[in-house]
């Protein structure tokens, strides 16, 4: 099966989040087959952690719908959390619990979850197997996150950021174990060019709650007539990568 006839892993049709005074979330549409790793760019405030918390069924959308491997992540929520890992920016642990504790912890809450000293070795951990989470580097912190955002072999894995803060012995370390993820369907949410040309088949381009283009890596740059993905970024949306929305 090539996977442009596997089956639709996520679907999320016109996903709409509306906080108080802001649209978030203005209208995003994504369908991800199986087997994809699938990108998500945009600048600082975009919506990009906004739409995939609502595909997680961390956050409900104010319109839309979402079904990941034809469930639905709010009703189905014990299905979902089954195939489903998360790596959010930030890790939301209990602290003063060792990374053993927090890698025996999550690998009780699946049926069929990787070892322990496998997750952490996968993370380079293993020697701060017995260290309580809280006195971790940020860096540390991120791995483990990863570890357990993958612990319980999910079909379908969300990363946040997935590399940001760590050094670049540590990114290609991470780079390889995502690669090694075959059979999974991945959404990636970067800021890092080229994590995303590396890592991913597909990309959404996304800008003040929109998507903006989306396509291959290659695809991106021959639309924008842009020799890097970068050049594409900032010729598509007009604005850079590392611009704050905010700020605008
Ligand atoms: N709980 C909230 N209440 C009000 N506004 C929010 C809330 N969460 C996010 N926002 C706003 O929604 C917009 C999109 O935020 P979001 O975190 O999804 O962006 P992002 O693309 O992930 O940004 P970053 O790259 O900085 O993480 C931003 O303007 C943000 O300030």
């Amino acid at each position: 099966m090539t996977q442009q006839t596997a089956p639709l892993a996520i679907d999320a049709q016109h996903l709409v989040k509306r906080y108080r005074q802001k649209t978030a979330v203005d209208g995003i549409s994504l369908q991800v087959r199986a087997g994809e790793t699938f990108g998500i760019l945009g600048t600082n405030g975009a919506g990009k952690t906004t739409t995939v918390e609502m595909i997680a069924g961390l956050r409900r959308p104010s319109e839309g719908t979402v079904r990941i491997l034809g469930l639905d992540p709010f009703t189905d929520r014990a299905q979902v959390r089954q195939i489903l890992g998360v790596q959010l920016q930030e890790a939301y642990l209990h602290g003063s619990l060792s990374c053993w504790e927090l890698v025996e912890l999550y690998r009780s809450f699946y049926p069929d979850p990787l070892d322990a000293q496998t997750a952490l070795a996968m993370v380079e951990l293993t020697e701060k197997a017995k260290t309580r989470f809280d006195d971790l580097s940020g860096g540390q912190m991120q791995r483990l996150s990863i570890a357990l955002a993958l612990i319980g072999r999910p079909e379908v894995v969300i990363l946040d950021e997935l590399t940001t803060g760590l050094d670049p012995k540590a990114r290609r370390r991470v780079w390889s174990t995502i690669e090694s993820l075959t059979e999974q369907t991945v959404i990636l949410v970067s800021h890092a060019m080229d994590e995303v040309e590396r890592l991913c088949g597909r990309v959404a381009l996304i800008d003040q709650g929109r998507v903006i283009a989306q396509g291959s890596p290659e695809h991106l740059k021959e639309q924008a007539a842009a020799v890097t993905l970068e050049d594409a970024f900032v010729a598509l949306t007009g604005k850079d990568i590392h611009d704050d929305e905010e700020d605008d």
